[in-house]
């Protein structure tokens, strides 16, 4: 298991240009070496500040979005043109902006794609499995101040599944039904990092650093396999 890494910014807006900033450059990185890099998306507000970073500085990055997989740690299953899907948000924010390969860009399923969301979540993992079943570069993930991370809830039975994707119904926070990645796919990320800002999330932070049991905060189930990065500021660190 790799050590975490903390780093600590004065504030979010602080936060979502360094976050960027370092995805930009592993991604260019990543292409100079002839990779062409998967990542995998988070929603939420921190996710917001840094997805409009990347699009503020992605013309000078040499990334070519073009040749970037995209996915999602999870999202909210709702209409896909509801502003709730975590999808419409990215797209607005960077991806329809840095021209991202819409063919690269795999979206979970919204409810006019799946029945259910135990089927989308099938399906997603049948996409995934295609791909090399999800051997992410960089996966992100926010937190709730319940310690939630993706859609994996504190005490529900996902958090002990084996399935690569599961459908979750009755999320603690709306909207209520919700596709996620598991543990099981989550831990198979080269790099995770974790996106956090916030006073709010300070206890939840301090009890996942602090080896918390991940049926009680998720987000200490997860580890990269070669790196891990709790990308917090000040206000979101100051419980550690
Ligand atoms: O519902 C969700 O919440 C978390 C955290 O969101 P935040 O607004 O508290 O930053 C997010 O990580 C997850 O992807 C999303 O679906």
């Amino acid at each position: 298991m790799t050590e975490p890494r903390i780093e600590v910014h004065e504030d979010a807006a602080n936060l979502s240009t360094a976050v960027a900033g370092e995805l930009l450059s592993r991604l260019a990185d990543a292409q100079a070496s002839g990779a062409v890099p998967q990542i995998a998306l988070t929603g939420g507000t921190i996710a917001e500040g840094i997805h409009r970073e990347i699009a503020r500085l992605s013309s000078d990055s040499g990334v070519d979005w073009s040749q970037v997989v995209v996915w999602w740690g999870d999202e909210r299953f709702v209409a896909p043109d509801s502003p709730d899907r975590n999808s419409a948000q990215a797209q607005a924010a960077f991806l329809d902006a840095v021209g991202a390969d819409p063919a690269k860009v795999h979206a979970m399923p919204s409810t006019t794609d799946a029945a259910d969301v135990d089927a989308g979540a099938t399906a997603y993992a049948s996409t995934l499995r295609e791909h090399g079943a999800g051997e992410f570069d960089i996966v992100m993930l926010g937190i709730g101040p319940d310690g939630h991370i993706a859609s994996l809830f504190p005490g529900f039975p996902q958090l002990d599944s084996d399935a690569i994707a599961v459908g979750v119904t009755g999320s603690p926070k709306p909207p209520p039904e919700r596709i996620s990645l598991t543990f099981a796919a989550l831990n198979r990320s080269r790099s995770v990092w974790f996106l956090v800002s916030g006073s709010g999330k300070a206890p939840a932070v301090a009890a996942a650093l602090g080896g918390a049991d991940l049926h009680e905060i998720p987000a200490a189930g997860v580890t990269g396999r070669e790196e891990t990065i709790w990308f917090l500021d000040r206000e979101a660190a100051s419980a550690l």
